[in-house]
């Protein structure tokens, strides 16, 4: 069947990290078994070198990231290109993959460079605070792009996915025909999808869980044991919760409950880069950039910058006291405040 411009819908995705890489995995093999998409996926690399060699020509020779996700086998209709106009010109759905602090910059590059028919989904965790407001990476990609915008998020830690190790997610979309088509991009036995026409609520739940994931890894720091976690992760989704309604209207008290929710803050709480970089803070007492060079090989934090940009919001609300994990949070990352506030001031 074919695409809604009458031809085949044509898979880009931009990014190549961590998750870009895993995902790709997912995207080459389901685009085979579905005849309404192009067999070749394009994925946007920024481009670096690896021993003297382009990470983008590893890619397409070894089909394997070997910087980003090691030991794992990309499917090869999925093919690495580090000129970004050149990926996204002929696109028909954009997959927006890195890093939330380089959104604006990469589409900046696109702008004016897509079809009429393009529309895309972000995976990507984090918010945008740079206009005043609150905005988040959707409503930044549409706003400039003139796209429609849909997100998936979820329990995904992107080693387990590409492990194909069982696990689900959640796509939040406006449009019901696109929210399908992403179904059957994504959905595999091991990675279930649900769709839920929620986008604010998936997309604050992943961008939010990742300020909770600190506080978790500060109270593994601690020593803490499962009952403070358990704590930490309760509270944690109360103030998701709260947040998203407070500046949000028309959230869903359900999308809570689903992958991009409860499930993701706990999956973040226990394995992710955040916990584990919190902890480590709190041991050796370094700063998060260095933490961030010294133990995760290139791949980047989202939450510490999330946990700044919300703390603008709040203080700008005159409501820091109401939200007392993301607050104090805040100030351990940006403020030296002691970590063993995380127990006293929540
Ligand atoms: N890693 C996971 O387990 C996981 C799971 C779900 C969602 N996510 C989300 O996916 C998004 C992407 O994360 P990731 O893990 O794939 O990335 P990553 O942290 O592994 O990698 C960083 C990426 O940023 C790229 N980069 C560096 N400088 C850049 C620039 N100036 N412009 C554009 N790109 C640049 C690097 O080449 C690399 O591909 C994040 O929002 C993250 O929260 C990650
Ligand atoms: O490794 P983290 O902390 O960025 O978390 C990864 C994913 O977001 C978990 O779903």
């Amino acid at each position: 069947m074919p695409g809604i411009s009458g031809e085949k819908e044509k898979v880009c995705i931009i990014g190549s990290g961590n998750w870009g890489s895993a995902i790709s995995k997912i995207i080459g093999k389901n685009v085979l078994a579905h005849p309404e998409f192009n067999s070749t996926v394009k994925m946007w690399v920024f481009e670096e070198y690896i021993n003297g060699r382009k990470l983008t020509e590893i890619i397409n020779t070894c089909h394997e990231n070997v910087k980003y996700l090691p030991n794992i086998k990309l499917p090869s209709n999925v093919v690495a290109c580090s000129d970004i106009i050149e990926c996204v010109e002929d696109a028909t759905i954009l997959v927006f993959v890195i890093p939330h602090q380089f959104v604006k910059s990469t589409c900046e590059k696109i702008r004016g460079k897509l079809r009429d028919d393009c529309r895309a989904i972000s995976l990507i965790k984090g918010v945008d605070v740079s206009k005043g407001g609150l905005m988040l990476i959707s409503e930044e990609i549409r706003e400039a792009l003139s796209i429609d915008v849909s997100v998936l998020m979820g329990a995904n830690v992107a080693r387990e996915v590409a492990l194909e190790q069982f696990c689900e997610t959640t796509i939040g979309y406006n449009d019901p025909y696109n929210g399908e088509i992403f179904k059957k991009i994504f959905n595999t036995s091991y990675f279930r999808v649900n769709a839920v026409q929620d986008v604010s609520g998936v997309e604050l739940c992943g961008a939010l869980k990742n300020v909770v994931a600190l506080a978790a890894g500060f109270v593994d720091g601690l020593k803490m044991g499962s009952n403070t976690k358990a704590a930490i992760i309760r509270i944690g989704i109360a103030e998701m919760k709260k947040f998203s309604h407070m500046f949000y209207i028309g959230i869903k008290n359900e999308t809570f409950f689903e992958s991009c929710g409860v499930a993701d803050v706990v999956t973040t709480c226990y394995g992710g880069r955040h916990r584990k970089l919190a902890e480590a803070h709190v041991i050796t007492g370094k700063s998060f950039d260095d933490l961030e060079k010294d133990m995760l090989n290139g791949q980047k934090l989202q939450g510490t910058i999330t946990s700044k940009e919300i703390h603008q919001i709040l203080t700008r609300n005159n409501c820091t006291e109401e939200f007392p994990l993301f607050s104090t949070v805040y100030r351990i990352c940006y403020e030296n405040l002691c970590p063993s506030h995380i127990i006293h001031d929540i």
